[in-house]
């Protein structure tokens, strides 16, 4: 599905990614994990290519979107999605109108527009929202609408650079459920860089642990499941107390 073929990229004289080939089977949810500055973000953008290799190929299906520039590549890029640690949603259009842009950009049939927005905010959970501004929503929120965007040309990637990195524990918890039902459901296959640990083991079937650059191990994985974690403020107590008392 994704296949990174050796894979280089410098920064003038820094050499970030370091003749990196991975195979990622279409289905899977490939966590990227590794130390501040490994190359995690750096290896995620040169796979649809915001980032473009200094050497190497990246196929999405049986497309080298190397070769592709212009319009060919705009065209591909409709089948990879991405979401970002800090949402990126217009701030001054609604939530309605930020699943929308996404699909005037990709020149969805203007007739089916309206449907497939509320289809896709309806998938995320956000459909009673759709008139709200992206200040009036919780970072949690702000997720799933940036989510229910990258969803709305019909990807068969989503890339999720850090897409819990801003949340508290609970909502990590919602948004990786929203993922994992993506994955389930919708058959997207998914690659997530993330620092968090926790992240990582819940949801991925698949790791790789980068390091300077350079794939450090690369391994299938059993994902241990999302851990819903306490939210009432009588859990927060008896953590800390029952923490005091362990001290
Ligand atoms: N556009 C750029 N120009 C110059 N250097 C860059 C650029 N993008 C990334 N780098 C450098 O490449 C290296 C890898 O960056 P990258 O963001 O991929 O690492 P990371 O593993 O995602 O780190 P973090 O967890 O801190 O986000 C870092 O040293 C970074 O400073």
């Amino acid at each position: 599905m994704i296949e990174v073929r050796h894979v280089s990229k410098k920064f003038e004289s820094f050499t970030a990614i370091q003749d990196i080939s991975l195979s990622i089977p279409e289905g899977a949810i490939h966590g990227i994990i590794g130390t501040s500055g490994a190359g995690k973000s750096t290896l995620l953008r040169l796979m649809n290519l915001l980032e473009r290799p200094d050497n190497g190929s990246v196929f999405i299906g049986d497309q080298d979107l190397t070769t592709l520039s212009g319009s060919a590549l705009r065209a591909a890029r409709k089948s990879i999605g991405m979401i970002f640690q800090h949402f990126h949603l217009v701030s001054n259009k609604t939530v309605y109108h930020n699943v929308k842009v996404a699909l005037e950009l990709a020149g969805y049939p203007k007739s089916q527009q309206a449907a497939r927005v509320m289809e896709c905010l309806s998938f995320v959970g956000l459909d009673a929202l759709k008139d709200q501004y992206p200040a009036q929503l919780s970072g949690g929120q702000k997720q799933r609408v940036a989510i229910a965007r990258a969803l709305a040309t019909n990807p068969s990637v989503l890339l999720c650079d850090e897409p819990t990195s801003s949340l508290d524990p609970q909502t990590t918890a919602e948004v990786l459920s929203v993922l994992k039902d993506i994955n389930e459901r919708l058959g997207i296959t998914i690659v997530i860089v993330s620092h968090e640990m926790e992240v990582i083991k819940s949801i991925c079937t698949e790791v790789t642990v980068l390091e300077n650059g350079r794939v450090y191990e690369s391994f299938t994985h059993e994902p241990t499941g999302i851990h819903m974690p306490g939210n009432s403020s009588a859990y927060f107590v008896q953590q800390l107390k029952g923490a005091e008392r362990d001290a």
